[in-house]
């Protein structure tokens, strides 16, 4: 697979510039800096608890930081109203491993829900076709009227995956994309994020403790350690660094 690793002098569509955030007496994030360019997949790793999910909330406005600056295609997010945040918010996909399908919806009725909450943005007259191009994205136009127990655990995956890219977003957020799957479903994962990557010209942030996932689809990585950024690099120059406490990712 192609890999190009000249990102850092595009566009960047997300920063964050300096962001604290602790709990009491708990510093969980201590002056963290992240950049995301037009078009890259970026993979972040943590430890369990180094922040990862404070920093995500932070970044969507769920969670208020103690300092810092974020600005998501420009702006920046602090000055924006509940409505314009909330705009903003239909400008990125996510995909979390605990994104589940509505059980009582069938696929097409879970693809629809995002454009409904969204008639600013989408025609409803559209909604067809955007469900078909989101359902062939991921291969499976067929499952359409089906129940999500009807499928497979695989299948579900990339049921939410074409939900988090029906709103057409420009970046998107995976937290542990392969967490819990087998490894060939695993790699379809990687490839589809990669297809859409192709297509779409896309920016990634990706969550994930996986690192084969980390080697094939990363652009670019960064290490959050200690509440910063503690480095960044290409996955060969992190996995092939003799600091102890970056190579403990890597085992
Ligand atoms: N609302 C909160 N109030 C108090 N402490 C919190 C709150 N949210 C997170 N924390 C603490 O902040 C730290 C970072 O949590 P976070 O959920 O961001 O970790 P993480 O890197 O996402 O971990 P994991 O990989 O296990 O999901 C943890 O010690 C957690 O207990």
């Amino acid at each position: 697979m192609k890999k190009n690793t000249s990102y850092n002098t595009g566009k960047a569509v997300l920063e964050i510039k300096d962001l604290y955030k602790g709990f009491g007496d708990l510093k969980v994030l201590n002056g963290f800096n992240l950049e995301l360019y037009k078009g890259e997949n970026l993979v972040m790793m943590g430890k369990s608890g180094s922040g990862k999910s404070v920093m995500i909330k932070c970044m969507v406005g769920l969670m208020q930081p103690d300092s810092g600056n974020i600005k998501i295609l420009g702006k920046d997010i602090s000055t924006l109203s509940h409505q314009e945040m909330d705009e903003l918010r239909t400008e990125i996909g996510f995909l979390f491993q605990g994104s589940a399908l509505y059980d009582s919806m069938t696929v097409r009725e879970n693809l629809e829900f995002p454009l409904r909450r969204h008639t600013d943005k989408f025609d409803l007259k559209n909604t067809d076709e955007l469900v078909m191009e989101a359902l062939r994205n991921v291969g499976l136009e067929h499952t359409i009227d089906q129940m999500p127990e009807e499928l497979s655990g695989g299948m579900q995956r990339r049921i939410a995956f074409a939900r988090a890219l029906i709103l057409q977003p420009q970046i998107i957020l995976y937290d542990e994309p392969t967490t819990g799957l087998d490894p060939i479903t695993s790699k379809e994962i990687i490839e589809l994020m990669q297809t859409i990557q192709d297509k779409y010209n896309t920016s990634s942030l990706i969550i994930t403790h996986d690192v084969d996932c980390a080697r094939v689809i990363s652009n670019r990585m960064i290490l959050l350690l200690d509440g910063i950024n503690y480095v960044e690099g290409t996955f060969e120059e992190l996995s092939n660094s003799k600091d102890p406490k970056i190579k403990a990712f890597f085992k």
